[in-house]
Parts: structure tokens; C-alpha cells; sequence
């Protein structure tokens, strides 16, 4: 009988210590007919703060959508909050806010209702009680207090993304999955958001989030994890962006995915994260971390 790729018999098994958050080893994804995740490996311990970095088309939502169970695994095992990836792992205390996407859903909804059906989960087909307070609360997180009451299509896209966010926290999870939360809000709601991210990670939730980059979010940051191609090329320290690298005319595109050229920037080469989807040099590059800054 063959071992389905959803199960995980290589992991190590629950100890008395509190396993990982996440537990992701091997995971290949095929799309179509392209390898886009081509053996990923990926540990994040409870109450870590990992940001997801790479390049346009790295990968990083295909990883995170893995993770959450929306594409299959052609190979590899992911285990959640200690169970592997499936009916076992408590849904309910995961939050998982997609790349940005409508939050209109259809059927004419305010901002509190969309919010409120994020505490319906598996069995759960009834909000609970309180469930108003609940909603209001998670909209207050994200500054959309005043707009609970809003038809969703009249807010604008940025608002839209927060809503989902606050439909993510309103679970109270202990883990929170996103996917480039923040793109395209603006300045002050990023440092909301940045402040109420850094209150719940206080209180102990573990984050995965994917970022172009770390932005209002950079002081909540534990670790990076540098994708290209379907691998994974960094895991470790957040890169300090030189002068160069951190001044707002700095536009992060760079026009080649030569690294020996880019050797000016500290921390991690930012060409690693930077480089054009080619494949005229699919093998991870150097990382180019500790040059001066
Ligand atoms: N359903 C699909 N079928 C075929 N290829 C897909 C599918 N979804 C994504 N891809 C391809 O997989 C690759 C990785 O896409 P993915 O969205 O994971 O990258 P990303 O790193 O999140 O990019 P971005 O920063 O632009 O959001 C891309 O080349 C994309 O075209």
C-alpha cells in the first residue's frame, strides 16, 4: 500500500514539548506541467514570527496554499499545530487570510458579517454568542471599527484585505497564516496593523506571513525564509537593508540575477530575493550575508 503524501511517518512524533507550529518537510508541488515547489523544508516553532520573502512567482503562495491544504502535495508531509495535514488539525485555531482577494461574497454583506463567518469552522454552522462583540472587536484590531456596518463592496480594496484580516483574527488563532497582507494599504493602516501583529505575538500567536517586503512589519520579524524557484535559499536572520536598499526611491526590481554584481548590499543579498524569474540560473544562489553596510 502506498504511504499517502498527507500523512507523515518521518516526522518526529509529539513529544511532552509542544511541537512546531508548523512542520513542512519534502513538499513538492506540481502545477500543471511545472514543478513549482521542488522540495521545501519548513519549521516554525510556536510564538515564531517567519516572513515568507522571494521573488515574483517564487512560490510563496503556492507554499502557503500547501500548507493550508488548498493544492496538493505531489510529495512531502505537513503537519499543523502537531497534527498532520488534514481532519485532525484544529481548523479553528488556524487563520489563514489569502493574497489579496475580494472580501465581497456574493450576496450583500456589511464588514461585521463577513467578519463573523470566520468563527464558523468544521462542525460549527451557528456564530456563538457574543459573536457581534467578537466581530466589532477584530474590526477595531484592524481600524474598521466605524465601518462594521458597511455594505463590503463599498469599501475600497485596501479595506477589503483588512476585513479578511479581522475575519483571520476573529478566530483568536494560534496560528495565522498570510499572504501579503498588507499590499496595497496604506502607510498608517500597515503600522496598525504592524502594532496590532505585535500585541498578539506578544500573547504568544505564531505568524507565517508572506511579504515583497518587511516594511511596517520588520520589527515583528523573528526570521526570513528566501524562496526561488520552488526552493528554499535563506532561512535565517531578517536582512538589513543597506542605505541603498532602504531609501523609498529603491524600487526592489533589479534588472539582472547576477548576485557578484549586487555584492554592495548587507544582510541578505537583496538580487537573492530580487532576481526576474529566469531560469538561466535556477540553482540557489550564494547568500551574500554580513557584507558591509
Ligand atoms: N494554478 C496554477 N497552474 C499553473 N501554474 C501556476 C498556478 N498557480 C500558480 N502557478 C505558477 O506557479 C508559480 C509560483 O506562483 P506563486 O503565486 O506561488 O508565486 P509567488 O511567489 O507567490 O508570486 P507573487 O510574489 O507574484 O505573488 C508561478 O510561475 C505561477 O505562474
Amino acid at each position: 500500500m502506498s504511504t499517502s503524501p498527507l500523512t507523515s511517518p518521518d516526522l518526529p512524533r509529539a513529544s511532552s514539548v509542544e511541537p512546531p507550529a508548523i512542520e513542512a518537510r519534502g513538499v513538492h508541488v506540481r502545477l500543471g506541467s511545472s514543478d513549482i515547489l521542488r522540495g521545501v523544508d519548513l519549521t516554525v516553532e510556536r510564538g515564531e514570527v517567519v516572513a515568507l520573502l522571494g521573488a515574483n512567482g517564487s512560490g510563496k503562495s503556492t507554499l502557503v496554499k500547501s500548507l493550508v491544504g488548498i493544492v496538493p502535495l505531489a510529495a512531502g508531509h505537513v503537519r499543523l499545530l502537531g497534527s498532520d495535514l488534514g481532519p485532525r488539525v484544529p481548523w479553528a485555531h488556524l487563520g489563514y487570510v489569502p493574497q489579496r482577494v475580494s472580501a465581497q461574497t456574493g450576496v450583500p454583506s456589511t464588514a461585521e458579517e463577513v467578519v463573523a463567518s470566520g468563527l464558523l469552522h468544521g462542525r460549527r454552522i451557528r456564530l456563538p454568542r457574543g459573536w457581534r462583540a467578537t466581530a466589532r472587536e477584530a474590526l477595531d484590531r484592524v481600524g474598521l471599527a466605524d465601518r462594521a456596518q458597511s455594505a463590503v463592496h463599498e469599501l475600497s480594496g485596501g479595506q477589503q484585505q483588512r476585513v479578511l484580516i479581522a475575519r483571520a483574527l476573529a478566530r483568536s488563532p494560534e496560528l495565522l497564516i498570510l499572504d501579503e497582507p498588507v499590499a496595497g494599504v496604506d502607510q498608517p493602516s500597515q503600522e496598525a496593523f504592524a502594532a496590532t501583529l505585535t500585541e498578539l505575538t506578544r500573547g504568544g500567536m505564531t505568524v507565517l506571513v508572506v511579504l515583497h517586503e518587511l516594511g511596517a512589519l520588520a520589527p515583528l520579524i523573528q526570521r526570513c525564509v528566501v524562496l526561488r524557484h520552488g526552493l528554499v535559499v535563506h532561512d535565517g536572520e531578517p536582512p538589513h537593508a543597506t542605505a541603498a536598499h532602504a531609501g523609498p526611491d529603491h524600487e526592489h526590481l533589479h534588472p539582472h540575477g547576477d548576485d557578484a554584481e549586487h555584492g554592495a548590499s548587507a544582510g541578505i543579498d537583496m538580487g537573492l530575493i530580487d532576481a526576474p524569474l529566469t531560469h538561466h540560473n535556477p540553482a540557489p544562489a550564494r547568500i551574500d550575508r554580513g557584507a558591509a553596510s
